[in-house]
C-alpha cells in the first residue's frame, strides 16, 4: 500500500519544538501515555475507554479517545479489513497516538487490533512506559450476544466479510499488561481496574 510514485519521502529533517514532551508533562501533572485496548467487536473496549477518559477529565487530566468507528470516518476512511488494510489502519493510529503522548495526553484506544505484529509494532513507536497493553477479555458468544450495532447477526448472515471472529481471526495477547475480564467485572470495576494499573505505576494519585 504505497501513496507515493516516487518512494518514501527524501530530504526531510527532524524539527525540535520549543516545548517539550516534558514540559507538556510538567504543566498537565500527569504522564502521557497510551492504554492499547484490544479486543473483539462488542468486547467493550469504547464502553471503558470512555469512561476512563472521562472520570480521569473530570479530575483535570488531559485525555483522548482513538476510537476504531470514528477514525475509520476520518483519516482512514479508505481502509477496509484486509489483513494488509488492518495493518495500515493500526500503523496510523500508532503514529498518531505518539502525536498525543508527545502532547501530553492520556490516550485510550480502542481498536480490535486482532494481529500480534501490529501491536508490537506500535509497542516499539513508544517508549517504554508510553505504551500499555490492554487486553478487553470477553468470549465470542457474549460479544455475539450483545452484538450492539448488529454486526455479528450480519456477519453470520455473509452480508459482511472479513468479520473478526467469524470469518477473520483475532490473535489475543500473549503478555497484556492489564486483563479486562468484561463478561465477570462490570464497567466501572474495569475503569477502576485501569486507575488501580495508575496508580501502581505511580501515573495517579
Ligand atoms: N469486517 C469487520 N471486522 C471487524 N469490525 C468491523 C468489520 N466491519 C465493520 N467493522 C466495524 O469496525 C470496527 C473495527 O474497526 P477497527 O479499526 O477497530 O478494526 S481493526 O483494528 O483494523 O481490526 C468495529 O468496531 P467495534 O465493534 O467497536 O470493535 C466494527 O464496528
Ligand atoms: N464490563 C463491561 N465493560 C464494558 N462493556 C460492557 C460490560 N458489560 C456489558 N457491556 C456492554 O457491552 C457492550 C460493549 O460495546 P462497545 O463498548 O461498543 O464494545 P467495542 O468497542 O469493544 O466494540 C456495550 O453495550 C456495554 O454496555
Amino acid at each position: 500500500m504505497s501513496f507515493s510514485t516516487e518512494g518514501p519521502s527524501q530530504n526531510i529533517v527532524w524539527h525540535e519544538q520549543m516545548i517539550t514532551k516534558e514540559n507538556k508533562r510538567l504543566a498537565n501533572n500527569h504522564h502521557s501515555v497510551v492504554f492499547y485496548f484490544t479486543g473483539l467487536s462488542g468486547s467493550g473496549k469504547s464502553t471503558i475507554a470512555n469512561l476512563a477518559a472521562k472520570q480521569l477529565f473530570e479530575q483535570g487530566a488531559q485525555t483522548y479517545v482513538l476510537d476504531g468507528d470514528n477514525v475509520r470516518h476520518g483519516l482512514n476512511k479508505d481502509l477496509g479489513f484486509t489483513e494488509e488494510a488492518r495493518q495500515e489502519n493500526i500503523r496510523r493510529i500508532g503514529e498518531v497516538a505518539k502525536l498525543f503522548v508527545d502532547s501530553g495526553q492520556i490516550v485510550f484506544t480502542a481498536f480490535i487490533s486482532p494481529y500480534e505484529s501490529d501491536r508490537a509494532m506500535v509497542r516499539q513507536l513508544l517508549e517504554a512506559d508510553e505504551f500499555v497493553e490492554v487486553y478487553v477479555a470477553c468470549p465470542l458468544t457474549v460479544c455475539e450476544e450483545r452484538d450492539p450495532k448488529g454486526l455479528y447477526r450480519k456477519a453470520r448472515s455473509g452480508e459482511i466479510a472479513n468479520f473478526t471472529g467469524i470469518s477473520a481471526p483475532y490473535e489475543a495477547p500473549t503478555a497484556p499488561d492489564v486483563i479486562l475480564q468484561t463478561d465477570v467485572y462490570t464497567t466501572e470495576q474495569c475503569v477502576q481496574q485501569i486507575f488501580d494499573y495508575m496508580k501502581q505505576r505511580n501515573w495517579m494519585k
